[in-house]
């Protein structure tokens, strides 16, 4: 080539770099087939334009790629560090406007929600933490952002789900519309006819569990007990432990499906690699197979399954839930209840232990209302409300919340004051709302069960305040909890878990004695506390002693 042809074909590498770059921009290609088209494909073919002046077919090569790449790199970093992106306005650490392997990066060690929390007190309440993404630590933003006029879910289920992308489970499905057919059958199985329903198979899953607890002679791990436990009925775990290995396949799996939550299209490639993965897959399979295995048994009592399968046939003239549904559902029945339900309670149960007072006035409490000889799993009495919500407001099973994205080619959005342009993701910050002292105050990171309480009640208890806080204004603003997210996509189980944490809390209470074993440190359950979307925990170790309490 001459001078002028070889300028030349340098500047057609650079436009069709910029040309790659405005294509990912625009349309956000996810398939593996359009980015081996933009990036393997194209430059390819640009290489041909070298070959007659280069001297080897891989000089003329690696030129091209080199120059593709670089210009492309240089175009997208130049560009979401620029005035002109959308999101421009919101303030932001560099490496996270730029991009989003950032975030993977941070977020290996489970510790993404401090990071966030860190990022807000620098920043204020809007951060970006992505190139199109932004996180929020305002009560404001609650309802716009998810209520009945907010927003949809957003991409970070995507990468996720890749491998089972026919058929969602319903809290990944994206559309609106189809999210709420999803979720009917859910609805149903958490009405108060259904919940009601369930008492009894719970309750004799609590009296099972207490039983197994009272053999317990030697210091153990109470945090892995209640994993068995809710783990759900039909498993042997809470009997036998996790022979299986189940449980652990189902941790193992969090902190990947993190990274790709954060680069949903990885999903893709990460789905379809031999041998990757695994344990991920083998939990969903294991998950599948006691759906269907529950399915083709029929109904022995009216549990969760019966509800979502349909079996009362209710949808049969309308849309009935597929087969494929129930079975990915079926998936999110196990992980969604288990996992979430045992942090709260073992969360609970650190917090009280570290709590001399508060426990014993909790346990006050459930004896009053449970004298001996009264039916522990009687619903009629809630004297664990304060303490749960309390539990769930330091330590929220889904530490960072639930993403919502305004679609690409959709309407711009206001979310509050805050302006959410075409393609932006956003979620509000669970952890960061929670602790925040213009929600909660005093002592926002302290335990305080009683701040739950009115004034009036408050003033009725004799030892309420072991901190002396309730000398400080007090700040309690409801709209700010959102463990359970919040509107037409919040967590359908709630009333569940509610009911769960009620029974167990009143029978542990009841019939047992805990208390710290030698040489743990309370310290490290914060530490070990891990933000993987759903959290995961570390050991809880305790001594117990029966109560043998007499009517
Ligand atoms: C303390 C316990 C629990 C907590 C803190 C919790 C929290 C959450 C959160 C934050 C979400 C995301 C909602 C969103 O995307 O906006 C969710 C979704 C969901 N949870 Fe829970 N959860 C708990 C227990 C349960 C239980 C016991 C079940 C029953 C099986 C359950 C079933 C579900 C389902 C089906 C969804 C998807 C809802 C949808 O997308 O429409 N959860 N949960």
């Amino acid at each position: 080539m001459s001078s002028l042809p070889l300028q030349c074909g340098f500047l057609v590498v650079v436009a069709a770099a910029l040309l790659c770059h405005f294509v990912f921009k625009r349309h956000e290609p996810t398939s593996p087939l359009s980015h081996l088209g933009l990036l393997v494909v194209v430059p390819a073919i640009l290489t041909t334009l070298f070959l007659p002046n280069a001297s080897t077919f891989t000089h003329a090569f690696s030129c091209v790629y080199i120059l593709y790449y670089s210009t492309v790199l240089v175009s997208v970093t130049l560009y979401r560090l620029s005035p002109w992106h959308p999101l421009a306005r919101y303030p932001g650490p560099i490496p996270c406007r730029i991009s989003k392997f950032w975030m993977v990066w941070v977020s290996r060690d489970g510790k993404q929600h401090i990071y966030y929390s860190r990022l807000h007190q620098t920043y204020g309440d809007v951060v970006r933490i992505g190139p199109n993404e932004l996180s929020i630590r305002d009560v404001n933003a609650v309802v716009p952002l998810m209520g009945s006029n907010g927003m949809p879910k957003g991409p970070h289920w995507d990468g996720r789900m890749a491998e089972q992308s026919a058929t969602r489970t319903v809290i990944s499905v994206r559309d609106s519309v189809e999210h709420a057919r999803r979720r009917k059958p859910w609805h149903r199985a958490f009405s108060v006819a259904a919940l009601k329903g369930y008492e009894e198979i719970l309750g004799k899953r609590v009296q099972q569990f207490v039983t197994i607890l009272e053999q317990q002679t030697q210091p153990f791990n109470l945090a892995e007990r209640i994993n068995h436990f809710t783990f759900g009925g039909g498993s042997e775990m809470l009997r036998d432990g996790d022979k299986d290995n189940t449980w652990h396949l189902l941790e193992s799996g969090l902190p990947t499906a993190l990274v790709l939550s954060h680069v949903p299209w990885l999903g893709k490639y990460y789905a379809n690699l031999p041998g990757i993965g695994e344990g991920l897959k083998t939990f969903r399979t294991f998950c599948q197979e006691r759906a269907i295995l529950r399915r083709s048994a029929g109904s022995l009592s009216r549990d969760l399954f019966h509800y979502l399968i349909d079996e009362a046939g209710l949808e049969r003239h309308t849309s009935p839930p597929t087969f494929a549904e129930v079975a990915s559902d079926g998936v999110l029945a196990i992980v969604a209840g288990s996992d979430t339900t045992a942090t709260t309670l073992s969360s609970l149960f650190l917090s009280l232990l570290r709590n001399p007072q508060t426990y014993y006035r909790l346990q006050a409490e459930v004896d009053s209302f449970f004298p001996p000889g009264e039916d522990l799993l009687s619903t009629v009495h809630h004297p664990h409300m304060i303490f749960s919500n309390e539990t769930l407001r330091l330590f929220p099973p889904v530490l960072s919340g639930s993403q919502r994205g305004v679609p690409r080619g959709g309407d711009d959005k206001f979310v509050g004051p805050y302006f959410l342009p075409e393609g932006t993701n956003a979620f509000v910050h669970t952890y960061s709302l929670h602790r925040d002292p213009r929600n909660f105050s005093p002592s926002p990171d302290t335990f305080w069960p009683e701040r739950w309480l009115k004034p009036e009640e408050r003033a009725g208890l004799l030892s309420f305040d072991p901190k002396g806080l309730d000398k400080f204004p007090i700040v309690h603003d409801t709209k700010a909890f959102v463990p359970f997210s919040f509107g037409p996509m919040h967590c359908v189980g709630k009333q569940l878990a509610y009911q769960e944490l009620r029974m167990v809390v009143c029978a542990m209470m009841c019939r047992l004695n805990f208390s710290f074993a030698p040489g743990y440190d309370p310290e490290s359950w914060e530490r070990d506390f891990k933000d993987y979307f759903v959290s995961t925990k570390g050991s809880l170790q305790v001594v117990l002693s029966p109560r043998n309490l007499t009517a």
